[in-house]
């Protein structure tokens, strides 16, 4: 009876030497107990959780001012270390693109709901064949092959917005190009596209699902176990009570059907062109355990995810600098008007790749749409990595953020100004160099597999747009802190809750103006 009546006490003395051992064994014992970094992040993950959870995607922020009381290696929590530094030499041998064994840290990997979409792979050999299932279809000779898909749907976008402007309408310059990212991914995916350019507004609400998914991400990070606790719940009791769950449920549930189409063929005169998902199920390598529903699921909604929020982000911040600043537009304008003589036509990806001013404005848009703001951890579960007088052991998960690396002031000086020029009247090498400091698309084996569609996006809306449309529109009630810049780390940066995006009208001497 004593024995039994004392239980309690025995289990909380066994809780508190539990708590007490893990603590200093983190502390003073754990393989990365050498790292500097504050003593609360070494301690638990409450602390990432304060900054990430409590104030809203906030650690990148934390991170950098760790860097600048710590030095270029830091302890972030109690497993991970990060890295901010100008000499590039370790960030090749973080992320290398063949010939090591190469993991996702695991606290991060099912940030996004799960850890069966190829983003979202853990080990290195799983997601190697995951990868490779579907990467052909977004390599550069296919997307040549897909271009005239890709014109067509940035021209009626272009339409579409020259149509709302005459109306006298407001343009949300976000939702339009979410709209197109959205209908270019969903045609590359399956045999529908969701056809957003063609719906009132450009269908915000889609758009606002996936800002919403993306909110999620570091909650789900933190409590793993909430969200399949989440997925328990009726619909009926969800839809009463969580607008936001909902919204992610319901989005899912349509990729599910369009998944579902695809294996079962029902789409099959639905398509003029294979689509990746027809790809994947095709895939001979494949085993059936990697062609289940579910995994399929997981993989259209990180592919639509991750091809729509990215580009438009980026193209959003971009075209509000060109607006916002006179002499930029006026440059691009020049050089576009000389590109491409006749505005209605429509000239490929190359004509523009070939464009110095172009290519400036483009390079400085993604240092300042980050691409990711999160840290891209990597650990080599067999390889000791040495960084400057560091010895990293095999198995630590190490990242970089594109956040610290793009604000670097000794690399790009007043890093936080939008000024093409950086990038302009510089050798080949001394460009390829700085280049080399952006990591949008990170790097190595698993760098972006959208990144060769993304480039034909970005290059084909900046000079479509720029070229029909940029002497006839002006920006509306559009404030950088406020609605433009990246002020919340949700692996996607998100802008101010207070955004209300990129808007634009028609300028008030539009009809004189040139083309
Ligand atoms: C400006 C546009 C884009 C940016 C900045 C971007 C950025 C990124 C980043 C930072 C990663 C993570 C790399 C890592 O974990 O180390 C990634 C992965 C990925 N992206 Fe993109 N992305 C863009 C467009 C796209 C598009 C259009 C697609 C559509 C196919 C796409 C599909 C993916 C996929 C599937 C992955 C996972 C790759 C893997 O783990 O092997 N992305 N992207």
């Amino acid at each position: 009876m004593d024995i039994i009546a004392s239980l309690p006490v025995y289990a909380a003395v066994a809780l508190l030497s539990y708590t007490l051992y893990g603590a200093i064994w983190r502390l003073y014992f754990s393989p990365v107990a050498k790292f500097p970094g504050p003593r609360l992040a070494a301690l638990s993950f409450w602390y990432e959780f304060y900054y990430d959870v409590v104030k809203g995607g906030a650690y990148v922020f934390q991170i950098e001012k760790m860097h600048q009381i710590y030095g270029p290696i830091v302890r972030i929590n109690p497993y991970e270390l990060h890295i901010n530094d100008t000499d590039l030499d370790f960030l090749s041998k973080l992320y290398p693109s063949i010939g090591k064994e190469v993991d996702k840290f695991w606290w991060s990997a099912g940030m996004f709901g799960n850890t069966e979409m190829t983003f979202g792979t853990i080990g290195h050999n799983l997601h190697k064949m995951r990868r490779a299932a579907f990467a052909k279809f977004l390599s550069p000779a296919y997307i040549r092959k897909l271009e005239p898909l890709l014109k067509d749907l940035v021209s009626s976008m272009i339409t579409k917005i020259e149509a709302g402007l005459k109306e006298g309408r407001t343009i949300n310059l976000v939702h339009a190009y979410s709209a197109l990212t959205q209908d270019v991914i969903t045609e590359y995916c399956f045999s529908f596209s969701r056809k957003c350019l063609e719906k009132e507004n450009f269908a915000p609400h889609y758009y606002e699902w996936m800002q919403i998914h993306c909110t999620f991400t570091p909650i789900i990070k933190q409590l793993p176990w909430l969200l399949p606790m989440l997925n328990k719940l009726p619909d009926w009791w969800v839809k009463r009570t969580d607008d936001a769950v909902w919204l992610i449920r319901m989005q899912e549930a349509e990729y599910l059907a369009q998944v579902r189409a695809v294996m079962s063929g029902d789409d099959k005169d639905k398509t003029s062109h294979i689509t990746i998902f027809h790809e994947i199920l095709n895939e001979p390598l494949l085993p059936p355990s990697e062609k289940t529903e579910m995994r399929m699921k997981a993989e259209a909604t990180s592919l639509v995810g991750a091809g729509t929020l990215t580009s438009a982000h980026m193209l959003s911040l971009t075209t509000y600098f060109v607006l916002s600043n006179h002499e930029i537009h006026k440059k691009l304008s020049d050089e576009l008007g000389v590109a491409m003589p006749d505005p209605a036509s429509s000239p490929s990806q190359q004509v523009f790749e070939s464009l110095p001013y172009l290519n400036a404005v483009l390079d400085e848009g993604l240092r300042l749409s980050y691409g990711s703001m999160h840290r891209l951890s990597r650990s080599h579960p067999k390889d000791t990595l040495q960084y400057r007088d560091w010895i990293i052991p095999p198995g630590t998960p190490v990242g970089y953020s594109a956040y610290t690396l793009h604000r670097n002031p000794e690399v790009f000086p007043e890093p936080e100004k939008f000024k093409p020029e950086r990038w302009l009247n510089l050798a080949p090498a001394d460009r390829q160099h700085l280049r080399a400091h952006l990591n949008n698309f990170g790097r190595g084996s698993r760098q972006c597999v959208g990144m060769r569609l993304a480039y034909a996006e970005l290059y084909l809306t900046l000079g479509y747009l720029f070229r029909r449309l940029g002497s006839k529109v002006q920006l509306q009630d559009t404030e950088y802190e406020r609605d433009v810049a990246f002020l919340q780390d949700y692996f996607i940066p998100a802008p101010s809750r207070q955004s209300k995006g990129v808007r634009v009208v028609m300028k008030l001497d539009a009809s004189e103006a040139t083309t």
